[in-house]
């Protein structure tokens, strides 16, 4: 897998035509498909689930594709999504009594697990599942809506998540969602980010390889920095 990774979110994606949205994406260069899935319940706002999920496994996208669960309870979603192909599934803590369980029924399902955290949401909460985790996704927007602006407040917290990944060992991703612009990229990743979900920056744009290309180049001045 490459250093950085770019999933742009579909949910700035132009339903009627999402397959071929999905195709151009990836054509343009994206490495990961970002899926939010909300419920108007766990968040204020209601957009797809597995079955389209499927629906773009069986269009022939074959890229991983990154569930973010916006729904409470999880449960009957994991092994669903699962089952349509999901790559990568990510929970929210507050959307589950059993947080342990949750994520090793998404590896038992054999897929990625993922932790999310809310702005507000404390780290803590990795505490003692940091072993059955492969992604920590931090929302730097309040989740339900794209084309909302970046916390600031959401650096320092990829900062504290770098140093727990880093002082555990463990082969985890840490993945940015919210806000993610050409022009705050760099800064981003500079705090620790290693994946970058974005949705209006990619899919408000006309050409969907001239934007990632710049966010590469902007990722690739911050690899050249820490060398
Ligand atoms: O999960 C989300 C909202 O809940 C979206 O993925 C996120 O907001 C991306 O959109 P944008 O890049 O436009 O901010």
């Amino acid at each position: 897998m490459a250093d950085y990774l770019i999933a742009p979110s579909i949910l700035s994606a132009n339903f009627a035509r999402l397959g071929a949205e999905v195709d151009a994406v990836l054509e343009a260069g994206a490495d990961v498909v970002h899926f939010d899935v909300m419920d108007n319940h766990f968040v204020p706002n209601l957009t797809i689930g597995p079955m389209v999920c499927k629906a773009l496994r069986d269009h022939g996208v074959t890229a991983p594709i990154d569930v973010h669960l916006m729904v409470q309870p999880v449960e009957r979603m994991i092994d669903s999504f699962a089952e349509a192909g999901a790559s990568i599934i990510s929970i929210h803590p507050e959307a589950t009594m059993h947080v342990d369980r949750s994520l090793q029924q998404i590896r038992d399902a054999g897929c990625k697990a993922g932790l999310v955290f809310n702005p507000a949401t404390p780290l803590h909460h990795l505490d003692y599942v940091l072993d059955k985790v492969d992604v920590i996704l931090l929302m730097s927007v309040n989740p339900g809506f794209g084309g909302q602006k970046f916390i600031p407040a959401t650096l320092d917290k990829l900062r504290q998540a770098r140093q727990r990944i880093d002082e555990s060992g463990y082969d985890i991703r840490l993945e940015i969602d919210g806000g993610v612009k050409t022009d705050n990229i760099a800064e981003i990743a500079q705090a620790g980010a290693d994946m970058f979900v974005a949705g209006s920056a990619i899919f408000n744009e006309p050409d969907y390889a001239k934007v990632i290309a710049a966010m590469r180049r902007e990722l690739a001045s911050v690899a050249h920095s820490k060398k």
